[in-house]
């Protein structure tokens, strides 16, 4: 009798393997029976391996993520198409990403249809009336900037987690009216937990523990950051949000939880996407995108700074020439150092953060460079495969800021640039996040030049794996300008 049913249970999963990839589905890696591809991706850094995909298999690359269909886009034409056609911007439906928000598909990154658009829409609107991208939030980001430059000073200090608070105490001022002091021991429990989870899995989904969430309960010691790190965040926003909730004037809103509260309220009894929850998971949505991704990138530019001299001097004759050591920075000076700003964007395109866009989902069957994408296929979108494309770049392997300049001495503007994805899931901090990377690294650039210590080994440019990516650890020292 078991004899029977483990035969009958193999043939199940050896016809189900067989049957898993629909006719006209991408090419892709080769797959097994109950893991898919998972044998032959990466462990990690997957969008390494993308370029050799996309001379293997050609733009659009199928992959059998356990019994999961995905797909990804990995030539610029194709990936610019699958961030602009509405029917590929829903999210993934798994078990998985719904751990970090209690069970439900709520907030911003992590929803899709209506309710993503009623929160996404709400919070981008009021954001921008509490300054977010707008040069009103200039002070704001220049006191954080000052409190660095003097933590900085004449130091050799690891330039990994650097600069998190800083930059999320920017964004934390408009969300809940409040900064923290660099040194708060909550807080830095709260980037250790992010950075952990960061680190802890991949954007294409292609691991075990994404694969199969059940394992988490066989392996809870391995396999939990996620969810310890979702209950914390969750836990810190919640007893934030109580605050606001016992202190709030509904006619003098202070921040982004007070205008959302009041909203609420005048919800309340209705059939709404507003409650407390979703006010939870929208923070963290926001937190968690705004803490390590502009801190990570400011992390690349040191680390090109010391690593091409060369520029480094030619940032710092810039800054000299057009603005002065001692002039107090602000956003009207962008113009006047289109070279610094042609740095900024030739770091983000040789080390992106989000190399692999969040994964979007097919929400009906349809075709993509002459293929079948079933309904629910997940579709992954390789940023790193665009902005490292040879046809568009030439020579997209050299760190060459030059490229962002034009003849006339001016900053291009490049359409194929798009660190920060294109059509309705287009990053909703890209302003906030331009404006904090010029004024965090002009200003350090004007004050200090930053140099290996002595001895220390070269830090490669290799990244360090995750959900996003961000520098190996390194060390540098941070010298005044006389
Ligand atoms: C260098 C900095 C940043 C980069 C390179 C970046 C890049 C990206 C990318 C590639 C996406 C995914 C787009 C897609 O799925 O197609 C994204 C989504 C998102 N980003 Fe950013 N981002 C940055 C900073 C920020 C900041 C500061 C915030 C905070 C306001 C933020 C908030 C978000 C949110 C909420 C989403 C989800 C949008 C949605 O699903 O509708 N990001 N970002």
């Amino acid at each position: 009798m078991f004899l029977l049913i483990f035969t009958v249970l193999i043939l199940y999963v050896v016809y189900s393997w067989l049957k898993i990839r629909p006719a006209n589905f991408p090419p892709g890696p080769p797959t097994v029976p109950i893991l898919g591809a998972l044998p032959f991706m990466p462990k990690e850094n997957v969008h390494y391996a993308m370029e050799k995909w996309r001379k293997q298999y050609g733009g659009v690359v199928g992959l059998v993520l356990g019994t999961k269909l995905s797909c990804a886009a990995v030539e610029t034409k194709v990936a610019k198409e699958v961030l602009k056609r509405d029917e590929f911007q829903a999210r993934p439906i798994s078990k998985f990403i719904t751990e970090r928000s209690f069970d439900r598909r709520i907030g911003i990154m992590f929803a899709d249809g209506e309710e993503w658009q009623e929160q996404r829409r709400f919070a981008v609107h009021h954001l921008k009336d509490f300054g977010l991208g707008k040069s009103s939030m200039e002070g704001i980001i220049m006191e954080e900037v000052t409190e660095l430059l003097e933590e900085i000073k004449d130091k050799t200090l690891q330039v990994s987690g650097l600069f998190n608070i800083s930059t999320v105490n920017v964004l934390w001022g408009i969300i809940a009216g409040t900064r923290y002091k660099h040194s708060d021991p909550k807080l830095q429990k709260l980037m250790q937990l992010l950075t952990a989870f960061f680190r802890s899995g991949n954007p294409t989904g292609g691991n075990l523990r994404m694969i199969f969430p059940f394992l988490k309960y066989i392996f809870p010691n391995y396999m939990n950051e996620i969810q310890i790190a979702s209950e914390q965040l969750n836990n810190f926003f919640l007893e934030i949000i109580n605050e606001h909730a016992q202190s709030l004037d509904e006619n003098n809103p202070r921040d982004f939880i007070d205008v959302y509260l009041i909203e609420m309220n005048s919800k309340k009894g209705s059939n709404t996407t507003f409650d407390v929850q979703t006010l939870q998971v929208v923070c963290s949505d926001l937190f968690s995108a705004g803490s390590e991704s502009v801190g990570n990138t400011l992390g690349f530019a040191l680390l090109y700074m010391v690593l091409y001299p060369e520029v480094q001097e030619k940032v710092h004759a810039t800054i000299d020439e057009n603005i002065g050591r001692n002039h107090k920075l602000s956003l009207q000076d962008k113009v006047q150092v289109p070279y610094v700003e042609a740095v900024i964007l030739e770091v983000m395109r040789c080390n992106t953060i989000a190399p692999i866009t969040v994964p979007h989902r097919a929400m009906k069957d349809t075709t993509l460079n002459g293929y079948f994408i079933p309904k629910n296929t997940t579709v992954l979108v390789s940023l790193w495969n665009v902005l490292q494309d040879k046809e568009h770049w030439g020579d997209p392997c050299n760190f060459r800021p030059s490229r962002f300049i034009d003849e006339n001495g001016k900053l291009v503007k490049d359409n194929t640039f798009i660190p920060f994805g294109l059509g309705k899931r287009l990053c909703p901090g890209e302003a906030l996040a331009r404006n904090n990377l010029f004024l965090f690294f002009t200003s350090i650039m004007q004050k200090y030049s930053v140099h290996l210590p002595p001895g220390h080994p070269t830090p490669s440019t290799l990244s360090l794996p995750g959900f996003t990516t961000a520098p190996k650890p390194f060390e540098v020292t941070f010298k005044s300008r006389k």
